[in-house]
């Protein structure tokens, strides 16, 4: 692997040689020089990975003009050089950009733990600039961010179908972006100015079920005094997305189907027929098939729904989309606060777990953290205060943020509400974002699990 390579400015000789012998014994290049101006014209010519920089530096040896100087760094990071007591100036410096500081005299097992540390966060910077230029966010990415095949593959298959009307079955686990996939379907279609119904089929209760799709009239049954349009009638000349089909009770399969066949149906207690024209999407994190080989699903329904069958992967099938996937919520979640990152060590730690929930437990779990942020840096710290792990099995590189939280100096109340955050999380992944029995578990009523998760802001959707 190429060495990185560190500008180091510093006026005096000694603690130059010093420091670089420090440095290449722990595998860096080093370039050393002793005024401003020399650092300028190196920096232009040479590429590196981190400058660290002394302030004070020949001709004027004024800090402030040393603070100067920052801004010419762009993306590389630079590590200040300041004296003991120069708090105020290390303040200013991490202001202009300044990633980091260490005070002379220099404990030498500091400095390499502090250099490790920024130039991991180089490595990152780089790897998700040559991410964002391989892929940069157009309206290619459909809102289906990923760079693995399985979400390439699937972006070319939306745009090839999105415009006939063959209709389409998203197959695949929870939280892995099967809606989205439906809603980019319908955009990309000609039906994209009409409407786009989504109905969980899983989520009404069976016995109104027919009444929510087909509608009803008047007098229909106690309760209707007045006719109502149904989601079929409603999604007419645009997208019927059917959720989690494989949820729908058997006897819905059997009126769905005639619909389906027909192009029309009779309106619950209505005389009059109706017709659509619906492009049907249909989701299911089921296996149809052996639904069907077990009696739970109709075999002409799932023919008639299939057409073409488009299956999304679990995440941890494709690490590769972590990266980005994690940019964007951040960006997403704190679109005023750009300055917001997640550190080296904490993005780590990401990509060991397995997240059962998929981007949806991804994004809670983010959601959490920046909740949980105070600073400019999402790290092992925010980790630790959310799964309660003393300490979460990382890094790999030594890391300054990897304290025991500070509850000393936290209220008993912001404890006691980062204590809740972490138990609803916990319990949230553990059953797979179900409310009802995530709830059960922690003795709560699913209504005051559903206010806790409002107010804490850990909502389910990117
Ligand atoms: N590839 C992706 N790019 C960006 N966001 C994604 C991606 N996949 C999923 N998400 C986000 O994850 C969350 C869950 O996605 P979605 O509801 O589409 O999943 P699903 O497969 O339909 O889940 P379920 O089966 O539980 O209904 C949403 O907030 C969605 O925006």
């Amino acid at each position: 692997m190429k060495k990185a390579r560190i500008l180091l400015i510093d006026d005096e000789a000694a603690f130059c040689e010093l420091c670089s012998l420090w440095l290449t014994q722990a595998g860096y290049e080093v370039v050393s020089c002793g005024d401003g101006k020399q650092a300028l014209t190196l920096f232009t010519a040479q590429s590196f990975d981190l400058v660290i920089h002394d302030l004070s530096l020949p001709p004027s040896f004024l800090p402030e003009e040393g603070l100067q100087l920052l801004p010419h760094y762009g993306e590389v990071p630079v590590v200040v050089i300041t004296a003991h007591n120069e708090k105020a100036l290390a303040l200013d410096a991490m202001r202009l950009g300044a990633w980091d500081f260490i005070s002379k005299p220099i404990d030498p097992d500091l400095l390499l733990i502090v250099v490790q540390r920024a130039i991991n966060k180089r490595q990152l910077q780089q790897e998700l600039n040559t991410l964002k230029e391989q892929h940069p966010p157009t309206d290619d990415d459909m809102g289906l961010l990923g760079v693995s095949p399985s979400v390439i593959n699937t972006r070319n298959l939306i745009k090839r179908i999105a415009n006939t009307e063959v209709p389409v079955l998203i197959q695949g686990p929870s939280g892995t972006g099967k809606e989205i996939i439906a809603k980019a379907l319908h955009q990309h279609s000609q039906r994209k100015n009409q409407a786009f119904i989504s109905v969980h089929c899983g989520a009404i209760p069976s016995e109104l079920l027919e009444s929510e799709l087909f509608g009803y009239k008047k007098g229909a049954f106690t309760g209707a005094d007045k006719d109502r349009k149904g989601l079929l009638s409603m999604a007419d000349q645009g997208t019927l997305f059917l959720d989690e089909i494989g949820e729908m009770p058997p006897s819905m399969q059997v009126k769905l189907l005639r619909v389906l066949q027909e192009g029309c149906y009779f309106p619950v207690g209505g005389r009059e027929m109706e017709h659509i024209d619906v492009r049907l999407v249909s989701a299911t994190n089921r296996d149809l098939p052996s639904a069907i080989e077990q009696g739970h699903f109709r075999d002409d329904l799932f023919y008639r729904i299939k057409g073409v069958t488009i299956k999304t992967q679990a995440l941890v099938e494709r690490p590769e989309d972590l990266a980005i996937l994690v940019h964007s919520i951040i960006q997403k979640a704190q679109p005023e606060k750009s300055t917001l990152h997640i550190s080296a060590d904490a993005m780590a730690w990401i990509n060991q777990q397995t997240w059962p929930g998929n981007v949806r437990e991804l994004k809670n779990t983010l959601d959490s953290l920046i909740a949980l942020t105070t600073g400019d840096t999402i790290g092992l710290q925010e980790i630790q205060f959310l799964t309660g792990q003393a300490e979460p099995s990382q890094p790999q590189t030594p890391d300054t943020n990897h304290q025991t939280p500070d509850t000393n100096h936290k209220t008993l109340e912001a404890q006691v509400t980062a204590l809740e955050i972490r138990l609803i999380s916990q319990a949230l992944n553990q059953h797979n974002q179900n409310r009802t029995r995530a709830a059960a578990q922690l003795g709560l009523s699913r209504q005051g699990l559903l206010k806790k998760i409002a107010r804490y802001g850990l909502n389910s959707d990117v």
